[in-house]
C-alpha cells in the first residue's frame, strides 16, 4: 500500500486484470517499434526528439502514449504512419517496415480532417474509391462504416452540419473502412468540450470491442489514457525516451465510475510524479517563474 495517500501500488493487479494481460501478450505482434531514433537538423544544431523507444502492440491492445510537452509525440505519431522519417531503428507492422504511409494504418487527428465538399458517406467512400473500388462497393462499405459509428442517418449530411464529435466519428469511420491492423491516434478528442470528450471515449471503446484493429492513441489528458488504455507508455523529454511503460490495472469494461476507484488513482499518481515530477523549493521556483511584469492599474487596494 502506498502510505501517504492509502492508496493501493499502481503494480497491484487483480486476478482478472493480471489474466488479461497474459492473454494480450500471447496474441501476435501487430506494431513493433525497435530502437527508434529521431533527431533534427536546426540552425541551432540538432535537436534528439526520440531517443532509442521501444515498444510492442499485441493484436487488439490499445495503448496510450503520454508525456510533456515536447517529449516527442507528435513526432513519434508522425514517424508511425510514416509521414515523416526516423534517423535510427526501425518500425514493423506485422513484421514488414514501414517507410511511408500505407492501407496498414489508419489515422485520426486532432484537427477535423474531413474534405468539406465532400457528404460524410463520400468522406468515408474516399480511400476506397481512390484504392479502385467501384462507387456503389464503395457506398455499401461506407454505410456500414457508418453504422458502426452511429452516423447512418447522417450519411448525406456534410461535415460542417455535424458537431466536433460527430465528426471524430466520421473520420474514425473513414480510418476504419480501408480495415487498417493499427489505428493511430494522435489527440484525437483535444478540440471537444468536456462532455463530447467523455462520450467519445466511451464510443471509441464501444468501436474497439466490436473491430479487430489495435489502437495507438497519443494524449496529453492523464484521465483518458487511463480510461481508455491497455498499457501507456510515458515518454519523457529532451530527449524524447521511454520512462516506463505501465499496464493499467483497471478493470474492464470501464466506465465512468472508475474515475474514483483505487486502481485508477493510484495510476493517475503515478503517472503524475512521472510527467510532474515533484516542484523544486518555493525559493527556487519564485526565482525561477517569477516574471518582471508591468502594472497597468493605478489604484491602492490590490486584489488580493
Ligand atoms: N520539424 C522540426 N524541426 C526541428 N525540431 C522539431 C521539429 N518537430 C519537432 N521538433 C522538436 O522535437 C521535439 C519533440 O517535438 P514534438 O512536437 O514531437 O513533441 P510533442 O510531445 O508532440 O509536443 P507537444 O505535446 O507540445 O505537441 C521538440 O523539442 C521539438 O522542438
Amino acid at each position: 500500500m502506498n502510505n501517504i495517500v492509502n492508496l493501493p501500488s499502481y503494480l497491484e493487479q487483480s486476478d482478472a486484470v493480471r489474466e488479461r494481460f497474459e492473454r494480450i501478450k500471447q496474441r501476435e505482434v501487430i506494431l513493433e517499434v525497435k530502437n527508434l531514433g529521431k533527431t533534427y537538423k536546426t540552425a541551432k544544431g540538432e535537436v534528439t526528439a526520440l531517443k532509442d523507444v521501444n515498444f510492442k502492440t499485441h493484436r487488439r491492445e490499445f495503448v496510450c502514449i503520454i508525456g510533456p510537452s515536447g517529449c516527442g509525440k507528435s513526432t513519434l505519431a508522425r514517424i508511425l504512419a510514416g509521414l515523416e522519417s526516423h534517423t535510427s531503428g526501425e518500425v514493423l507492422v506485422d513484421g514488414k517496415p514501414v517507410n511511408g504511409p500505407g492501407r496498414d494504418r489508419g489515422m485520426v487527428f486532432q484537427g477535423y480532417t474531413l474534405f468539406p465538399w465532400l457528404s460524410v458517406r463520400r468522406n468515408v467512400m474516399f480511400g476506397l474509391e481512390m484504392n479502385g473500388s467501384l462507387r456503389e462497393e464503395a457506398a455499401r462499405e461506407a454505410d456500414l462504416w457508418l453504422e458502426l459509428v452511429g452516423l447512418e442517418k447522417f450519411a448525406n449530411a456534410y461535415p460542417h452540419e455535424l458537431s466536433g464529435g460527430m465528426k471524430q466519428r466520421v473520420a474514425i469511420a473513414r480510418a476504419l473502412v480501408n480495415q487498417p491492423r493499427v489505428l493511430l491516434m494522435d489527440e484525437p478528442f483535444g478540440a471537444l468540450d468536456a462532455q463530447s470528450r467523455a462520450k467519445m471515449q466511451q464510443h471509441l471503446l464501444e468501436i474497439w470491442r466490436n473491430v479487430d484493429i489495435t489502437i495507438v492513441f497519443i494524449t496529453h489528458d492523464l484521465d483518458e489514457a487511463i480510461f481508455l488504455a491497455d498499457r501507456i507508455l510515458v515518454l519523457k523529454a529532451h530527449p524524447g525516451e521511454v520512462q516506463e511503460l505501465i499496464e493499467v490495472p483497471v478493470p474492464r469494461p470501464r466506465s465512468a465510475q472508475q474515475y474514483v476507484s483505487p486502481e485508477f488513482l493510484a495510476t493517475k499518481a503515478r503517472l503524475e510524479s512521472l510527467i510532474h515530477p515533484p516542484t523544486p523549493p518555493v525559493d527556487e521556483q519564485a526565482e525561477a517563474v517569477k516574471p518582471r511584469m508591468i502594472r497597468f492599474v493605478n489604484v491602492e487596494d490590490n486584489v488580493e
